[in-house]
């Protein structure tokens, strides 16, 4: 019996582009990716009995098949005939429908952690075919580390990951659909957009202020607009200090580039006080196929 524990590790946008809509509706995306040390615990257990049961002590995700964990899955089953089941047990940290891919890194690490439980054998690129089927962050999570995201975001090229950056991560109480941001996003009214060469190479030299001074998300022009909260968590990340502040994703988490602890931990004190859902962190740089995940015997979480 094998059981296994895995990190799922929330993602950032540093920049993000939509060059136009594809008649299925996704959107045509350029965009830089960066995994941060924000992570979700993944424990799977191996089970007998042919059925996928997800546990977790978070109120905000389901528990049944429309977990996007319980998909993963479930696709893993379908698509290698597997006739044994798995528990899914799974410790949020990552804040829900924020912006930070907190459920398609989830999926990701049931793609991992199954591959190795089932003995599946698949490479990288077999296991971000599968991953796409769930959701199009779901092939950058399972790579990992830092990448230039193209098509629908699974065109992945590894680049150079920032390493030891401190990231500060706030998220305000507010909702956002990834869906609606996308379907709202008018392609003609965009003004400004992200120079992805100029970024490439600063993240090439690991140059965070050239990157902070120009990051550019275009869905801003969508989830900006209708809440203050993003504008006003920006304003204040450069307040305390930021070398540069954007939201991530579709939103509406907000992060701002620090350039050292002592400041981002300076302005965590006084964000913290404002938003709950506030993170100090690193750039995580690792890559996910690199990790070692801990196999244990014991069933107690
Ligand atoms: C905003 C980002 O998080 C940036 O990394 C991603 O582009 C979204 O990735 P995701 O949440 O994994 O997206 P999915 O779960 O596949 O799609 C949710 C919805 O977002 C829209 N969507 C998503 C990705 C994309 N390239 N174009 C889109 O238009 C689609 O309407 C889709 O129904
Ligand atoms: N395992 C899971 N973890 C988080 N959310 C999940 C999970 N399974 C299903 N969901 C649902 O998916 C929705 C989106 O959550 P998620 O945290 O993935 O959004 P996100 O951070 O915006 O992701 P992305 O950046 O990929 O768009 C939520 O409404 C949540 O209830």
């Amino acid at each position: 019996m094998k059981n296994i524990h895995l990190k799922a590790r929330a993602k950032i946008n540093l920049s993000l582009d939509v060059l136009n809509k594809r008649p299925d509706g996704y959107h045509e995306v350029e965009m830089i990716m960066q995994q941060i040390n924000l992570y979700d615990e993944i424990r799977l257990f191996e089970r007998d009995v042919n059925e996928i049961r997800i546990l977790t002590g978070c109120k905000f995700i389901p528990t049944n098949a429309t977990n996007i964990a319980y998909k993963a899955a479930e696709l893993m089953k379908e698509s290698y005939s597997i006739d044994k089941g798995v528990d899914i047990y799974i410790k949020k940290n990552i804040p829900v429908a924020a912006g930070l891919a907190g459920g398609s890194t989830n999926a990701a690490s049931v793609i991992n952690g199954l591959n190795r439980m089932w003995r599946l054998g698949l490479s990288l690129k077999e296991r971000m075919d599968l991953g796409i089927k769930i959701g199009a962050d779901v092939p950058f999570c399972i790579m990992g580390g830092a990448a230039l995201a193209e098509g629908i975001g699974e065109r992945l090229t590894p680049i150079n990951s920032l390493k030891n950056v401190w990231f500060l991560v706030s998220k305000p109480s507010i909702s956002v659909s990834t869906a609606d941001v996308y379907s709202q996003l008018e392609l003609t009214k965009i003004m400004e957009r992200p120079d992805n060469k100029l970024l490439l190479t600063a993240m090439e030299k690991e140059d965070i202020v050239t990157i902070s001074k120009n990051m550019k998300n275009v869905l801003e022009t969508v989830t900006e607009t209708k809440y203050n909260d993003i504008k006003n968590i920006k304003r204040k990340m450069i307040e305390y200090n930021a070398l540069g502040s954007m939201m991530s994703g579709s939103g509406p988490t907000v992060f701002g580039i620090f350039k050292n602890h002592k400041r981002g931990k300076a302005a965590y004190n006084n964000l913290s006080k404002l938003y709950k859902q506030t993170f100090l962190v690193q750039s995580y740089y690792g890559r996910n196929e690199d990790e070692q995940s801990t196999e244990f015997k014991d069933r107690k979480l």
